[in-house]
C-alpha cells in the first residue's frame, strides 16, 4: 500500500492508537506490516487539527497552480501540470511520467514565498539535504505558479523521483521536511487504477497529513518560460541597486557582504577615459589568461579582471551561498570592476578577463536545465547588457572543442571550480554556457576559435581589436 493511497484515518481510529512515541518506534522497524498506514497515522497524530482553515485554503490555492519540472532523463523539455478541473485538459498518465508506471511514487516539495534572501537560503539548504538524504533519487528543480500572476506567485522547489528499489524514500523525505515546519508544501504522485495520476497534498505542521487528493492534468508548455521569470527574480541582476539590495539584506548573517558593499564606488555615472576597453570571455581553460597577458604586453594595456582583486578574497564564501546571494556578489563585482576599468581607460587600453557576459551566461546556463533548445530565445531581455553598467568596446569569446579544453585543464593541473567539474561531467551544461555567451547582445561577443597555437590566437585577437577599436 502506498502512502498516496491511504485514505485519511478517522478520529476513532486515532483514539485506539497508542502514544506517538510507540508509533514512531514501529515506523522505524523495517518490514513492519502496515508500515505506511502507520506512517500516516503517526503524522496525523502529531499534526492535530489545529490548522484546518489554512489546510482548506492551501488546497484551494493548490488546485489552481501550475507546476513545472525542469527537463530530465524522461523529458527533454520542462513538463507542466496542474490539478484544477479544466474542462478540456487531458489527464496525465504514466506515459507522461514513465517512472510511475511500476507503482512508484514521486514527490513535489514547494517553498512558500517569503523574504527573498531567507527563501533562497532555505531552497539551497533543503536541496542539499535532499541530495544527501536521498542520494539515489533524482532531485529536479520545480517551480509552481498561478497562471494569472506568474512573477508574483512563483514558488521554487523540487521534484523528487526515488528509485523503485528505495521503498523508504518517502519516510526519509518526510524526516527531512519535518525539520522545516513552516512554509513547505509536500505533494506525492502515484498511478491510479485507470492509469491516471493522482496528486495528494500533505499538510506539514509538526507532522504530515493528507489533506486533498486530485487528478493530475497536463498543461501545454506556455509561450513565455516561467523558468526565465524565475531566474530574473532570483539570480539575474540588471542594476547595481538591485544586487546591492540583496547583499544589504544578507549582511546581518554574512558580514563579508558589508565589505563588498563598502567597495562599491558611490559616484555614478563613471567618468570613462578615451582608451578602448576589451573583454575576453570563454569557458575555463579556453586560453583567456594566456591571451589577456599577451594582449597586455602587446598593447601596453592595463589588465583587470572581474571579480576584482579587492573583493576576490570573499569569493569562496559567496560561491557557497544560494544562487541569489552568489550572483548578487558577481554582479556587484562587475560594477566595482567597472570603476577600476573607467579609471584605467584614462591612461591606456584596458584588457578585462571575464566581465558581465560571464555572470549572465553562467547564471542562465545553471538555472535553465536541459539542452540548448530550452534556453530563452535569441534577443530575449536576459541577453541584454544592464543599462547602468560600463559598456566595453569589444568582447571576444574564445571557443575550443570539449576534448581540447579538457586536455588543457588536465595539463594545467590546477584546481577546478565546482562548476568546471560539472562542465566536464555535463557537456550539455557547457553547451548552454557557450550558447548563452553567443546570444548576448549590445555588445555581442566576437568569436575566435582558440584551438590553434597561442601565437595564432593572439594575431587573430589583435586583428579584431584593430578593426573594431581605435588603436
Ligand atoms: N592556444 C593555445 N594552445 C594550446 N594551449 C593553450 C593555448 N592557450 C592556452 N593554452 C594552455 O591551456 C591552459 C589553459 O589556459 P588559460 O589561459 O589558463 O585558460 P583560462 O584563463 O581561460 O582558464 C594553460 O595551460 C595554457 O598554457
Ligand atoms: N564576472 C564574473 C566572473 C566569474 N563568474 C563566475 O565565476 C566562474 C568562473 O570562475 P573561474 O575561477 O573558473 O574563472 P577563471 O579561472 O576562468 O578566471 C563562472 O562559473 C561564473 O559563475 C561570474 O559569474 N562573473
Amino acid at each position: 500500500m502506498d502512502l498516496a493511497f491511504v485514505s485519511s484515518p478517522s478520529r476513532n481510529t486515532m483514539k485506539v492508537l497508542a502514544s506517538v512515541g510507540a508509533l514512531s518506534q514501529m515506523l522505524l522497524t523495517p518490514g513492519c506490516r502496515g508500515h505506511k498506514l502507520l506512517l500516516q497515522l503517526y503524522f496525523y497524530t502529531r499534526s492535530g487539527l489545529a490548522n484546518s482553515r489554512r489546510m482548506a485554503s492551501s488546497s484551494l490555492d493548490q488546485k489552481s497552480r501550475i507546476f513545472a519540472v525542469e527537463p530530465n532523463i524522461y523529458s527533454p523539455n520542462p513538463f507542466y501540470f496542474t490539478c484544477s478541473r479544466g474542462p478540456s485538459a487531458p489527464f496525465m498518465t504514466p506515459k507522461d511520467w514513465p517512472m510511475l508506471d511500476q507503482g512508484g511514487l514521486a514527490f513535489s516539495v514547494c517553498i512558500a514565498k517569503g523574504a527573498r534572501v531567507k527563501t533562497a537560503s532555505l531552497h539551497k539548504s533543503l536541496g542539499q539535504e535532499l541530495s544527501q538524504q536521498l542520494p539515489d533519487s533524482e532531485i529536479l528543480r520545480l517551480i509552481s505558479y498561478s497562471p494569472e500572476n506568474l512573477p508574483g506567485s512563483l514558488e521554487k522547489g523540487f521534484f523528487i523521483l526515488p528509485p523503485h528499489s528505495c521503498p523508504d524514500a518517502q519516510k526519509r523525505l518526510c524526516k527531512v521536511l519535518m525539520k522545516y515546519p513552516q512554509g513547505i508544501q509536500l505533494c506525492s504522485y502515484s498511478k491510479g487504477e485507470e492509469h491516471e495520476i493522482w496528486q495528494c497534498l500533505w499538510e506539514l505542521n509538526g507532522g504530515a497529513k493528507e489533506t486533498a487528493r486530485s487528478r493530475v492534468l497536463r498543461v501545454e508548455e506556455p509561450v513565455s518560460s516561467p523558468f526565465v521569470d524565475s531566474i530574473k527574480g532570483s539570480a539575474m541582476f540588471y542594476s547595481l541597486e538591485d544586487a546591492c539590495d540583496v547583499l544589504e539584506e544578507c549582511s546581518s548573517v554574512i558580514p563579508e557582504a558589508k565589505e563588498v558593499l563598502a567597495s562599491v564606488q558611490p559616484h555614478r555615472p563613471l567618468d570613462e577615459g578615451r582608451f578602448p576597453v576589451i573583454v575576453i570571455e570563454g569557458l575555463d581553460a579556453t586560453g583567456k589568461s594566456t591571451l589577456t597577458e599577451s594582449l597586455r604586453s602587446h598593447l601596453n594595456a592595463a589588465l583587470l579582471k572581474s571579480p576584482p582583486d579587492c573583493i576576490s578574497q570573499w569569493r569562496t564564501i559567496f560561491d557557497s551561498e544560494s544562487a541569489l546571494i552568489k550572483r548578487a556578489y558577481y554582479a556587484i563585482g562587475n560594477y566595482i570592476g567597472a570603476a577600476e576599468i573607467a579609471k584605467a581607460s584614462k591612461t591606456s587600453p584596458v584588457i578585462v578577463d571575464r566581465f558581465w557576459h560571464s555572470t549572465a551566461a553562467y547564471t542562465i546556463a545553471t538555472e535553465m536545465g536541459g539542452g540548448i533548445h530550452n534556453l530563452p530565445d535569441h534577443h530575449h531581455d536576459v541577453y541584454q547588457w544592464p543599462e547602468d553598467l560600463l559598456r566595453p568596446d569589444l568582447v571576444i569569446l574564445l571557443t575550443v572543442s570539449d576534448e581540447e579544453r579538457i586536455h588543457r585543464i588536465r595539463k594545467r593541473g590546477l584546481q577546478e571550480t565546482k562548476e568546471e567539474r560539472e562542465l566536464e561531467a555535463n557537456s550539455m551544461f557547457r553547451q548552454r554556457v557557450e550558447e548563452a555567451y553567443k546570444r548576448m547582445e549590445n555588445p555581442a561577443c566576437l568569436i575566435i576559435d582558440a584551438s590553434p597555437p597561442m601565437a595564432v590566437v593572439l594575431q587573430e585577437a589583435l586583428a579584431l581589436i584593430k578593426k573594431h577599436c581605435d588603436i
